[in-house]
Formats: C-alpha cells, sequence, structure tokens
C-alpha cells in the first residue's frame, strides 16, 4: 500500500489528483489523504525559502504523515518539510516552475520532484491575446461605463481612437510555452512581433517568424508590450521607470505573467500623461492589491484577478501530468518531467 497526499488549493482541487492518479497508477494499491488550502498565496516567500506557496509547513507536515507521494499545486515544501518526512520519495507539482519546492532539499534527500511545463499555456496565452485587445479597444473600459449609463462618444474622437493589431508592431518579453503561443496568435493577426529573450537563439526566432532584439530596442518599437518572462532575482523588475520611458506615445502594456516583473510606481503618471495608452494587468506586486491602489482609478487600465492559467483544462491537463509521472514512478520507470534529474542518477530501481 503506498500512501498519497493529495493536496489541492485554489485551482486544482484534491480530488483531480486522486481521480488522475487512481486511473493512471494501474495495478498499484493507493490509500489516499487530501488536504485544501486556499489565499493567501504568499507570492514572494519566503515561507522557507520557497516561493509562491499556499498553506503552513505545519498544515502539510501534519496532513503528509508518513505518506510516500505528495501531489500539489502549491503546499510549501521546503527543507524543514523534506526533513520531517522521511518516507516521501516523490513531490508532483502542478506548476510551470516547482517554485514552492526546496530543490536542493529534495534533492538532497532523493526525493523527485516532478513538475508540469506548459500545462497552462494555451489557456495563460489565450487570456493575454484577450486583455491587449481589451486594452487596445477599450472593451473592458467601455463595458463598464456603458453599463453605468455613460455611452462615451468620446472614444470615437481620433485622439482616443483604438489601436489595431494588424500592422502594429508588438514586444513580447519573454519566449517561452506562453510568448511562442502569443506570438503566433499575434502574426495571424498581421502584427510584426518583437521577442526579448536572453535563452533564445535567433536560428529559432527566424524559424518562427519573429524578431529576436534586445529589450530597449523592443521598448522603443513595439506600441504593445506584453510580459511573458518567468520571476526570477534576475527578471524582477525588469519592467521599470527607465525602460517604459523608450515606449512610444500611448502604447499598451499587460502583464499575465508575474507581478514582480514590472514596477507598478510609474503606471499611475504615464497614464495620466497618455505616454501609455491602456494597461492590463492579470498579476501584481501584492496579490490582491489593496482597495486604494492608484491604478484602479487610472484611465484604462484593466485588472483581472490572477484568472490567466485557471481553465477546467488547465486543472485537468495538471493532475493527469502529476498522474503520468507519479505512475512511472511507482512502476520503478523514470518520470517525464523532472525538475531535479540529478536524482535519478542516485535511484537504483528507476531503469533509464
Ligand atoms: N497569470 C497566470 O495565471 C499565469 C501566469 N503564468 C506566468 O507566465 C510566465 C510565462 O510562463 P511560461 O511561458 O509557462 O514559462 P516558460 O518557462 O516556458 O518561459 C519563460 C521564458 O522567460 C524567459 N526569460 C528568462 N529570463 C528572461 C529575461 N531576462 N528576459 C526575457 N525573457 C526571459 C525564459 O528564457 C523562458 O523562455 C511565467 O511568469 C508564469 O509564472 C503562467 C501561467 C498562468
Ligand atoms: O496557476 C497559476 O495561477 C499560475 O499563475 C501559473 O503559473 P506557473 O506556471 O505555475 O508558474
Amino acid at each position: 500500500m503506498t500512501k498519497v497526499l493529495a493536496a489541492g488549493d485554489r485551482f486544482v482541487d484534491p480530488q483531480l489528483f486522486v481521480s488522475a492518479l487512481t486511473e493512471q497508477a494501474v495495478g498499484h494499491d493507493l490509500s489516499f489523504s487530501t488536504m485544501k488550502t486556499g489565499w493567501p498565496v504568499e507570492p514572494f516567500g519566503p515561507v522557507g525559502g520557497v516561493r509562491e506557496a499556499s498553506g503552513t509547513e505545519q498544515q502539510v507536515l501534519e496532513a503528509l504523515g508518513d505518506a510516500e507521494i505528495l501531489a500539489t499545486q502549491m503546499a510549501p515544501v521546503t527543507a524543514d518539510v523534506l526533513g520531517k518526512s522521511p518516507n516521501l520519495r516523490f513531490v508532483g507539482v502542478a506548476r510551470g516552475g516547482p517554485v514552492n519546492v526546496d530543490l536542493a532539499a529534495a534533492t538532497e534527500a532523493g526525493v523527485i520532484v516532478s513538475y508540469t511545463p506548459a500545462r497552462n499555456a494555451a489557456a495563460a496565452a489565450e487570456f493575454a491575446v484577450g486583455l491587449i485587445l481589451a486594452a487596445m479597444r477599450r472593451i473592458a473600459d467601455s463595458n463598464a461605463e456603458l453599463k453605468n449609463g455613460n455611452w462615451r462618444g468620446d472614444y470615437y474622437a481620433y485622439e482616443q481612437a483604438g489601436l489595431e493589431l494588424e500592422g502594429a508592431t508588438v514586444g513580447l518579453v519573454g519566449y517561452g510555452a506562453i510568448g511562442r503561443i502569443v506570438a503566433r496568435v499575434l502574426s495571424a493577426f498581421g502584427a510584426h512581433v518583437l521577442v526579448s529573450d536572453p535563452f533564445v537563439g535567433r536560428e529559432e526566432a527566424d524559424r518562427d517568424g519573429v524578431r529576436l532584439v534586445e529589450l530597449d530596442d523592443l521598448m522603443r518599437a513595439s506600441s504593445v508590450v506584453s510580459l511573458h518572462a518567468r520571476l526570477t532575482p534576475e527578471t524582477e523588475h525588469l519592467i521599470n521607470a527607465a525602460n517604459l520611458a523608450l515606449l512610444p506615445e500611448g502604447a499598451v502594456l499587460v502583464n499575465s505573467a508575474r507581478g514582480g516583473l514590472l514596477d507598478y510606481a510609474p503606471l499611475p503618471d504615464l497614464l495620466a500623461s497618455g505616454r501609455l495608452g491602456g494597461v492590463a494587468l492579470d498579476v501584481y506586486d501584492v496579490e490582491p492589491p489593496p482597495r486604494d491602489w492608484p491604478l484602479f482609478d487610472a484611465p484604462n487600465v484593466i485588472t483581472t484577478p490572477h484568472l490567466a492559467g485557471a481553465t477546467r483544462r488547465t486543472a485537468d491537463r495538471a493532475a493527469a501530468i502529476v498522474a503520468g509521472d507519479a505512475a512511472l514512478f511507482l512502476d520503478g520507470r523514470r518520470p517525464r518531467h523532472v525538475a531535479n534529474p540529478e536524482v535519478l542518477e542516485r535511484l537504483e530501481d528507476l531503469s533509464p
């Protein structure tokens, strides 16, 4: 009998993990316990040195007991949790990066950590394109105003009129799983796509029909900029007052990646002066932002509550990928999406 803790949170219900593992771990006798945490998510930690965790170490330890497998999206898997859970052997994280796991400590403890790259790429890319269109054409603002009885005729005025994607130059900061889908969709609209990503080669960009440029050049040339990089110590405040000042007059800025990538402080003045024509945000430096956040009252600002990745398909895929890797682990085979492959070398029973 293998004990499994299915730890759900605001997005992936524990039952999804239970169903997916039951379906995929054929021939294994599993016993499940479940826990569910929700908000608040600690965005930048430190919960025991890990990021974006939901729930406490104490909650996780109590629920984990002597389980061998943990399936989770956001439980904090810290050095302390790992140190106090000698039976734990496999952690499946339903995330694009296992930021809520102390990977070095897991490797040290011989615990395999798997994750789910691109599980939500289509969902997040489609949402980003929606935000881009909504900000370029004032779809959200005009909707809210009309519901308040305000038929804004001045939106037809030349100075206020919207931007088009066809023929526009759009800059994507980060060209990973999500950025690539956004680029394809925007290219289909007839936009010229510029990309800034230090880990992407020119050959790859040429093949995809996008132009790889330095960040400052992207900011100078783009009437729309959308962020799709991961948040790391190197990318914190990657977009800031200095490079926002390079944007063409009236540019639109979209952040559906991570709040920490963008310094929000200069945005109200840039919107008031018209240097920025619109801003669309799904993520924030503090989530949720306070009620008196200045950007809530700024013109043409669209705000959604960290929803970009949240489709049913994302949750189903996340659970299925975690379960698939857990099933491979149970069969003594190599899981497909391992974040700490060095640990596999030490586990003799996992055939290559
Ligand atoms: N709002 C939401 O609900 C969601 C947000 N996200 C966020 O979207 C972002 C993108 O996710 P994925 O495409 O899945 O990640 P990914 O890991 O596939 O791609 C991230 C890209 O960022 C690039 N990058 C690293 N340093 C950079 C720098 N200095 N400048 C420009 N690019 C840099 C990497 O080379 C990589 O290509 C992440 O921040 C993720 O957390 C993802 C899904 C849902
Ligand atoms: O699930 C969410 O809310 C996300 O923002 C996903 O981001 P991730 O790819 O897990 O870093």
